[in-house]
């Protein structure tokens, strides 16, 4: 039977003490299985980044249950265990802006991922370029951050968080900077990485563009899940 790979149940996270308390996140219930690709939307202030860096384990809930790849890792408290080594292992994470290390070409940026797991660099630069090839951007592997276009960058990006196969992916609007051809592809990508590695991708976005391109689309307003559809267009390509 599959099993979600990402739970959460009553979730709450606030921020700041006393009067100055922001109660950014109530009562989040919400699943995502292996293959699915979930978008959250929401107003500015919604709780949307606040959700996705609880996932990543950035964050820690005030409350509730935290489940990943069928591992508790937050109930009162973190799971013992080394929570970086988690993040590393379980979890990709794609930010709006690339964050690519701007003093490593393409091709390094994608093996540092696979060296900081103990990767030989040698082994690490042969699969970061199987990695560029399988993103359409194996062509610009030498290319420094700065000489590629934003679309590539991305791709890049993409490449890094996928290095080490990772089940659960996550994205911060990550076709905000990119125009309407380059977005289809980076949603196309990330559907048939879901699709391939029976991965789970949660994304933020306010890209109307893209809300086409989900299994499921959660809205959120103050902090609370508002509504849940299921984009009929949604398909692989
Ligand atoms: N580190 C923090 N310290 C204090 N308040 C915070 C912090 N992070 C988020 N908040 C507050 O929590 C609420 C939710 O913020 P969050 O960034 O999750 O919203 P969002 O839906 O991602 O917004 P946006 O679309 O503008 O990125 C907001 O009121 C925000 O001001």
């Amino acid at each position: 039977m599959r099993a979600p790979l990402v739970e959460l149940v009553g979730v709450a996270k606030g921020f700041g003490e006393g009067e100055a308390r922001v109660q950014a996140l109530s009562d989040i219930t919400l699943s995502a299985m292996p293959g699915e690709v979930v978008g959250l939307r929401g107003p500015s202030g919604s709780g949307k980044s606040t959700l996705l860096n609880l996932v990543a384990c950035i964050l820690e809930p005030d409350a509730g249950l935290l489940r990943l790849a069928g591992e508790t890792v937050w109930q009162g408290r973190w799971a013992p265990g080394d929570l970086r080594a988690l993040r590393r292992e379980k979890i990709g994470f794609i930010f709006q802006f690339h964050n690519l290390l701007p003093f490593l070409d393409a091709i390094d940026n994608v093996a540092l991922a696979l060296t900081l797991n103990g990767v030989p660099l040698a082994e690490a630069r042969r699969r970061a370029r199987d990695l560029l090839d399988y993103l359409q951007v194996g062509k610009r592997a030498s290319a420094m951050p700065a000489k590629l276009s934003g679309g590539e960058a991305q791709r890049v990006a993409i490449a890094r968080a996928l290095a080490n196969h990772p089940r659960i992916i996550l994205a911060d609007e990550p076709t905000a900077a990119l125009d309407s051809e380059r977005a289809q592809v980076v949603m196309d990508l990330l559907r048939r990485v879901a699709r391939e590695q029976s991965a789970t991708v949660l994304v933020v976005t306010h890209d109307e563009k893209i809300f086409s391109r989900f299994d499921r689309l959660i809205g959120l307003r103050d902090g609370r899940i508002e509504t849940e559809t299921r984009p009929s267009t949604a398909e692989d390509v």
